[in-house]
């Protein structure tokens, strides 16, 4: 089994005991053990567990509401002074993708890429990542220059720059027009199949779901209530495609979705 050189992030009132979960799958980046989170009197989180292994793609489905959010805001360190319980352990390589580029308006494309890195190779680094976006003649544009497209795909190079063990991502394409999106799933595949991460993807979308991850969890009522494995699908998947077709059905099933309407 791969050495683990992972963070154990802390949960209040909680001892951190998650060897046993690391011993599961080869190379883990992250895994919730028994993970609550509660706001106030409302239980988000239930005791989840979750394990990711490196170069594994996990999505994240559930209705409005479900605590999506909340679950990746655990994992990347965000939700400090919430309360709750559990043991999470996550990968000291890192990094986050939100909705919105969260881009520095007054720093050039390249230095936003390589923002925080130190070294002679930070800018090689940089670019090799913008060129891996598409981006390589947008190195010295300004932020307010790029599409929103472009934008994210800046976003994602500045995420990759540090070749992260794990990635999480926060409905990164949910701006984004129908065909920037469908492009978007193609370069996110592609940059996957590069850098290897293991990837939380949060997601409203049940085919971008389904298009790009290996497996798709439905949260509900801070549960999952479905888990589905999509490997037999393969690598090239088509919406047409009967076994794509009946995973889609389950998962809104899942969702509580009536798809006889839908
Ligand atoms: N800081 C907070 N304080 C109080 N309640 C919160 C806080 N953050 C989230 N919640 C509540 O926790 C629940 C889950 O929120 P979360 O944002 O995780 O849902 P989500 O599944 O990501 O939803 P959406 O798909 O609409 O983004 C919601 O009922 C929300 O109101």
């Amino acid at each position: 089994m791969a050495q683990v050189t992972g963070q154990l992030i802390d949960s209040p009132g909680h001892q951190p005991t998650p060897a046993a979960h690391r011993a599961v799958v080869d190379d883990p980046v992250l895994v919730a053990d028994k993970l609550t989170r509660r706001f106030g009197e409302r239980t988000v989180l239930d005791e989840i567990d979750l394990t990711i292994a490196r170069g594994e793609f996990v999505a994240l489905l559930g209705r409005s509401g479900s605590g999506k959010s909340t679950l990746l805001r655990a994992v990347a360190g965000l939700d400090v002074g919430v309360d709750g319980t559990g043991d999470l352990f996550v990968a000291r390589n890192s990094s986050v993708v939100f909705q919105d580029s969260r881009l520095l308006p007054w720093s050039r494309v390249l230095p936003n890429v390589t923002l925080g890195l130190s070294g002679r190779n930070a800018a090689d680094a940089g670019r090799t990542a913008l060129t891996d976006v598409g981006l390589e003649g947008r190195m010295r544009a300004w932020p307010n220059e790029l599409s929103g497209g472009e934008q994210q795909r800046v976003a994602l190079a500045r995420s990759l720059v540090r070749q992260p063990e794990l990635l999480l991502a926060d409905e990164p394409f949910g701006a984004l027009d129908a065909l920037t999106r469908i492009r978007m799933h193609g370069l996110l595949r592609e940059l996957c199949g590069k850098y290897r991460p293991g990837v939380l993807l949060v997601t409203h979308d049940v085919d971008e779901a389904i298009t790009l991850a290996d497996r798709v969890l439905v949260l509900d009522n801070g549960r999952f209530v479905a888990d589905r494995d999509l490997d037999s699908l393969g690598p090239l998947r088509s919406l047409r495609d009967p076994e794509f077709v009946a995973h889609r059905e389950a998962l809104l099933a899942a969702l509580g979705v009536d798809i006889t309407t839908h």
